[in-house]
């Protein structure tokens, strides 16, 4: 593979791009192929400076946090909407993240799909090759190292990224993962509509009356995070803002996902509860909430044992590539009064997407929201 072929939006200079290049190499098969291939120490691009390793946290710390993710059933939910409604309502404006149980996936759904992710990102490597490409127009595409940003190092992580298609048949996605995927994407997505009216009725605002709560299930993507042979100075998962309204995430058992609870500073596990999916608010969703609802920071650590796997599912409104930098979404106008004023501007989809990592510096904990808040220029000045 060229250093050309490589998006260097990634890499910080050439020397990078060309390393990543080398790294990436098709014949390589990412980082699985390097695990593979016997390496014994993490690569540099892999690596993160002691100092943001351990401003990071890339290790789970000795004192037990006292915060929970709220865990939320969903059963009978016809008689108890109006409980589920306040859950939902107080665990997105306190962590942005909760998970469900009782949410109508089918347990065997669930391990089906698990089992077909595990199938594609273990099988050999010329076969995951014709999937592997850095254009963001292919449908479904295998990339490596996803998320990492500049001054950052990459994630210890293979993905196949998957845009569904609106009707029911997913062709274009690989066979070997494509009809446990079509079926669990149909699941996610029917909950993804039930979630979306329970957020808009936890907002206070009437369930589908609302253009911007949106039910489209935009990306599903299949992490699989092998093994590392040096866990304490790479991380599986950069911590990070999804741009998603909200986002539903299937994780196995293994753990090592955290999000960071603002109130305590400190990240709090997200324990692999069997048959839950894990829900977190993403930027979109609290610029529409106007901060009525919180995006979750999150993270995952690396682990020296055993391969982990998570399906993350991203719910937003319908992206366009040719409206991505015209169309403009705000604070819902039924959330904006005297009493509680915008507190963003209005912004692109693609401005939203930014960059979405914490500045290293560490002044901003989530710059791209922190740099469309009206009152920003008085922040800072
Ligand atoms: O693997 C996980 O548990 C989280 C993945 C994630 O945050 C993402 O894909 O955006
Ligand atoms: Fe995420």
């Amino acid at each position: 593979m060229a250093a050309s072929s490589v998006n260097s939006f990634y890499y910080e200079n050439a020397a990078d791009s060309e390393e990543a290049a080398r790294l990436f190499d098709e014949t390589k098969g990412g980082v699985k192929g390097l695990v593979d291939s016997g390496i014994t120490t993490v690569p540099k691009l892999f690596r993160l400076s002691p100092q943001t390793a351990s401003q990071y946290g890339t290790t789970r710390s000795k004192s037990p946090c006292p915060f929970a993710v709220p865990v939320i059933d969903m059963k009978d939910l016809e008689s108890r909407r109006a409980v589920v409604v306040e859950e939902i309502r107080r665990a997105a404006a306190e962590l942005g993240m909760f998970q469900l149980v009782n949410h109508g996936v089918e347990e065997s759904v669930m391990e089906d799909m698990m089992a077909e992710a595990r199938q594609f990102h273990e099988q050999p490597t010329e076969l995951k090759q014709a999937y592997y490409s850095r254009d963001v127009t292919q449908k479904a595409r295998f990339t490596s190292g996803y998320g990492a940003v500049r001054r950052s190092s990459l994630n210890w992580a293979d993905t196949l990224l998957m845009t569904p298609a609106p009707s029911d048949a997913q062709d274009h996605l690989p066979i070997i993962c494509r009809d446990s995927a079509t079926i669990f994407i149909g699941r996610i997505r029917k909950l993804g509509e039930t979630l979306s009216q329970l957020l808009s009725l936890a907002l206070g605002l009437t369930p589908n009356t609302n253009e911007f709560i949106s039910t489209n299930l935009t990306t599903a993507i299949l992490n699989y995070y092998p093994p590392c042979p040096e866990p304490e100075v790479a991380i599986a998962a950069n911590p990070h803002f999804d741009t998603s309204t909200f986002t539903i995430l299937l994780q196995d058992q293994v753990g090592g996902l955290q999000v960071f609870h603002e109130g305590a500073a400190d990240w709090v596990d997200v324990p692999s509860l069997h048959g839950a999916l894990v829900v977190n608010v993403g930027n979109m969703l609290q610029l529409l909430s106007n901060n009525k609802m919180k995006s979750a920071e999150h993270k995952v650590f690396a682990n020296a044992i055993v391969p982990r796997q998570s399906v993350a599912c991203f719910f937003m409104p319908p992206i366009d590539f040719s409206t991505m930098s015209t169309k403009m979404y705000g604070p819902i106008k039924e959330l904006v009064s005297e009493k509680y004023p915008a507190v963003y501007r209005e912004a692109s989809f693609a401005a939203l997407w930014g960059s979405l990592y914490p500045d290293l510096e560490g002044s901003l904990r989530n710059p791209v929201l922190a740099r469309l808040r009206i009152a920003y220029d008085k922040e800072v000045v």
